[in-house]
């Protein structure tokens, strides 16, 4: 079939223009309106008062609440909601009509409402307008003069928190993980709380801490939770540290002992030192690698490193700061998945497949690795125990 009779003959669209208040979502929509094509533009109910120079049935149509509860009760709204204090609602007869006849139609409702939508029909359009930045749609609000300062004051932090959502990109299936909640984990943020304890865990907002600390495992952070470096992908608090606890080791020791450990992560940030880089420049980390193990048993340094990918490298500089850590002969190599601490840090690029990440594994372990944690939520100390003990298994004694 020809593209335009094909095109033709596909169902209308239902589409759906949403985002923050005062984003101009009215301002496109007047817009299109001056196109003349056969599209409707669904006219919603709302309870709140009509403004100067707006119209009955053409902005809006304007009901009182009890004539607007009384539709919801008759089910007439495709969708509605409470939206900054007034109700708004899509009457369903108009958006059924339109599309009977054969015409898009085209709404114009807040973020929650774009969402019950889309999954009330899933082949509906959504277009998420942003502005370029909140300072911009201030402005934008403001000089609408529609609002009073508190109520411009509500939208505005509404607008940041619908602006946050978006910006977090959905994640896939692979890199969904429960909430952290078990006993154990609610025991382990005591302990570290009545201690004045810190971990990379907590502070670089691990998605892991669930399940390490469920396990009884954690990477502590001495020396203070502040990083004089402001890298642009660690969520780890940036600025001037604030001195040393000269009572730290032996807190720190106590937690060990009481957390009855087999394995621990010590690490600092700098100035301290450093425990982590961000791909395709990988860094060692420092590990303590005996204890509790009996004196005798120490065999030998092993060295580490970790590659967070997903920040625009290429998989030829992934594969080649791999080859080129292997000519320093590090030993252990973690890669894991970037994701976003906030929208204040750079954006992900992409998110690496789990198959991607078993390439990479492989491609390691040729390279002469000892071990290679590769996987979506593999950070540089996830499972730190089992790349231990895989790189003990392999040394000779006395290497
Ligand atoms: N691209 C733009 N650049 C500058 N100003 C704009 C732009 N788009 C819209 N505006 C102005 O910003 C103000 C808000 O726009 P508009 O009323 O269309 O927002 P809205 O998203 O429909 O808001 P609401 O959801 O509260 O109804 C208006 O004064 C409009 O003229
Ligand atoms: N969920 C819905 N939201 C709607 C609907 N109609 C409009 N809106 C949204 O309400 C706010 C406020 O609008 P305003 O005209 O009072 O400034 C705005 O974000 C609209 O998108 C609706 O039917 N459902």
């Amino acid at each position: 079939m020809p593209l335009i009779a094909e095109a033709n003959a596909s169902p209308p669209l239902l589409v759906v223009l949403s985002g923050p208040s005062g984003v101009g979502k009215d301002a496109v929509l007047s817009e299109l309106r001056k196109l003349n094509r056969p599209w409707h533009f669904a006219v919603t109910a709302t309870t709140r008062p009509m403004r100067p120079g707006e119209r009955d049935g053409v902005d809006y149509i304007f009901l009182e609440l009890d004539a607007f509860a009384k539709m919801r009760e008759r089910d007439e709204f495709l969708e509605c909601a409470e939206v900054y204090g007034r109700w708004y609602g899509v009457p369903r007869s108009q958006a059924r009509d339109a599309l009977r006849s054969g015409k898009d139609v085209f709404l114009k409702i807040d973020v929650q409402g774009a969402a019950t939508i889309k999954w009330m029909a899933p082949e509906a359009l959504l277009i998420f307008l942003i502005p370029p930045s909140l300072d911009e749609l201030q402005q934008r609000l403001r000089g609408r003069m529609t609002e009073s300062a508190p109520e411009l004051e509500r939208r505005l932090r509404t607008a940041g928190e619908e602006l946050g959502l978006e910006l977090r990109p959905r994640l896939p299936e692979w890199l969904k993980v429960q909430m952290p909640g078990s006993p154990r984990y609610i025991q382990l943020k005591e302990l570290m709380r009545s201690q004045e304890l810190h971990t990379v865990c907590e502070e670089a907002h691990c998605p892991n801490i669930g399940e390490c600390w469920g396990r009884g495992t954690a990477t502590f952070m001495i020396l203070g939770d502040i990083c004089t470096r402001r890298c642009h992908y660690c969520a780890v608090t940036t600025g001037r540290p604030i001195g040393i606890d000269l009572q730290e080791p032996k807190r720190l020791a106590e937690t060990v002992k009481a957390m009855n450990l087999q394995y621990c992560v010590i690490t600092s940030s700098p100035p301290f030192g450093s425990f982590h880089e961000y791909a395709p420049r990988a860094i060692t980390t420092s590990r303590w690698s005996c204890w509790p193990r009996p004196r005798n048993s120490i065999r030998a340094t092993v060295t580490k490193s970790g590659i967070i990918v997903g920040m625009g490298e290429t998989a030829a500089e992934v594969l080649e700061t791999m080859r080129d850590l292997r000519g320093v002969n590090c030993d252990l190599l973690t890669i894991g998945q970037y994701l976003r601490p906030s929208a204040k840090h750079i954006p992900i690029d992409r998110f690496y497949h789990p198959t991607e990440f078993e390439e990479l594994r492989v491609a390691g372990l040729e390279m002469g690795f000892k071990h290679v944690a590769s996987g979506p939520l593999v950070r540089s100390s996830y499972h730190a125990d089992e790349q231990h003990d895989a790189a003990f298994v392999q040394l000779p004694i006395g290497s």
